[in-house]
């Protein structure tokens, strides 16, 4: 007889869409009963002016704004102490996020700090937390980590080095915006990175030994979407037809793992930005390939799956070799985005892949991983992913 177990659907109340949707923070914080918000973002969309526009609408809905430019990317405990004293000393009573993934974690920090008190090392796993953030409204522009819409929350202990996953359903933001405009500058590289983690999400999702079939039809029309338009998007920024594909392909990818979670990948990359402050994307797009194959044999029907979603012609193959063809399509689509091929080329240190496989298998995205590993068998992911391949022609730099 099954083990019973009960799965849930996490997602924020509302979720904003579409060309435009971005001048709705202003209306939406106010009618969440906000005076005076704290305006959480990173200092690159601060210095672009990204910060100011927003601001200004929500200042045209009767809302005061205070702007902390302070989240960095892969957010620190550091980040969260500063911004949630620029809120205690403003006297804030909501908070808007706006950026990707560093921006919005950052921000989920100072509000789970902000209500629940101590320090955000206390929430570590899983709904460690009692009570819910402030009002809370998330405007996206990266497409890539869907944390606009997600209850995970990632900040590095900088003492520990090491990126705490916390996973906790008060830290899903109340309301989630995703205008497609607001990616339109993003430059290649970072097309391709937070591209290839929204892909990372959907393909972990769908194996995760928690998928349901709400999670696996987001996730595979997530893939669908990603191979249709991500490479357009890395080759031409300004096509707003591939912007809001993979804006829609993120979101979807993020309602898969939100509820299924997600594997060693995740695992594995948290170590690596906790370490060496590697982009989150980049390092999955690497090590993903090198994770599926050791899932293989774990769940060849669903890889199959994932090889037709990324376009693949399966006919006349077998399982095994069909599975297979979802490997070489995400190492082709890394390869035509210029993703870096090999962890060596992103400067990890073959002395650190112990301390690296201990504390993923500690990590909260790793138990969902559809086939158990030992601490050697991390290690050997981590020699497959660190060899010399092909040398890649960037677009992204890192
Ligand atoms: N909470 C979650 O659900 C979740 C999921 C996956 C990853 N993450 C975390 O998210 C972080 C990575 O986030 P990210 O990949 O979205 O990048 P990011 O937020 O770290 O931003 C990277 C850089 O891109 C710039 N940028 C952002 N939007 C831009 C735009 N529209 N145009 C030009 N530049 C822009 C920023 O200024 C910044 O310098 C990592 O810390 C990762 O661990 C969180
Ligand atoms: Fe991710």
């Amino acid at each position: 007889m099954a083990t019973e177990q009960t799965f849930g659907f996490y997602m924020p109340t509302v979720n904003l869409m579409g060309v435009g949707a971005v001048k709705e923070a202003g209306p939406r914080i106010k009618s969440l009963g906000s005076s005076k918000t704290l305006l959480v973002t990173d200092e690159g969309l601060f210095k672009m002016g990204v910060a100011d526009e927003v601001a200004a609408y929500i200042r045209e809905a009767g809302v005061d704004v205070v702007i902390f430019p302070g989240a960095e990317p892969n957010p620190t405990d550091l980040n969260v102490e500063a911004g949630l004293t620029v809120y205690k000393e403003n006297n804030c009573d909501s908070i808007v996020s706006l950026g990707g993934g560093s921006s919005h974690d950052c921000a989920k920090g100072i509000g789970i700090v902000a209500t629940n008190g101590g320090t955000i090392h206390n929430y570590e796993g899983i709904d460690q937390s009692k009570l819910g953030m402030p009002p809370f409204v998330a405007i996206n522009t990266t497409s890539g980590t869907a944390s606009e819409m997600t209850r995970f929350c990632i900040i590095t202990d900088t003492s520990r080095k090491v990126k705490m996953a916390i996973v906790d359903k008060n830290a899903t933001p109340t309301v989630s915006i995703n205008d497609p405009i607001l990616t339109v500058k993003k430059p290649a590289g970072l097309t391709a990175a937070t591209g290839m983690d929204a892909l990372t999400h959907a393909i972990e999702a769908y194996v995760s030994t928690a998928a349901t079939p709400v999670t696996d039809a987001c996730a595979l029309q997530a893939i669908r979407l990603v191979s249709k338009s991500l490479r357009g998007a890395v080759a031409n920024g300004d096509d707003v037809d591939a912007r809001n594909d993979m804006t829609y392909a993120q979101f979807l990818a993020g309602m898969a793992f939100n509820n299924a979670s997600l594997g060693y990948v995740h695992a594995i990359a948290h170590q690596l930005g906790g370490i060496y402050n590697l982009p989150h994307g980049v390092c999955n797009a690497v090590l993903l390939p090198h994770v599926e194959r050791f899932n293989l044999v774990a769940k060849q029907e669903r890889f199959v799956d994932i090889a037709v979603a990324l376009g693949e012609n399966v006919s006349g193959l077998s399982t095994r070799e069909a599975a297979e063809k979802a490997l070489t399509a995400i190492e082709q689509l890394s390869q035509d985005l210029g993703i870096p091929g090999n962890l060596q080329a992103l400067g990890v240190k073959e002395e650190d892949f112990e301390l690296l496989a201990t504390n993923a298998m500690k990590d909260a995205c790793s138990f969902t991983n559809p086939r158990k590993a030992n601490l050697q068998d991390i290690i050997n992911i981590l020699a497959a992913a660190y060899e010399v391949k092909e040398p890649q022609k960037a677009p992204v730099t890192i």
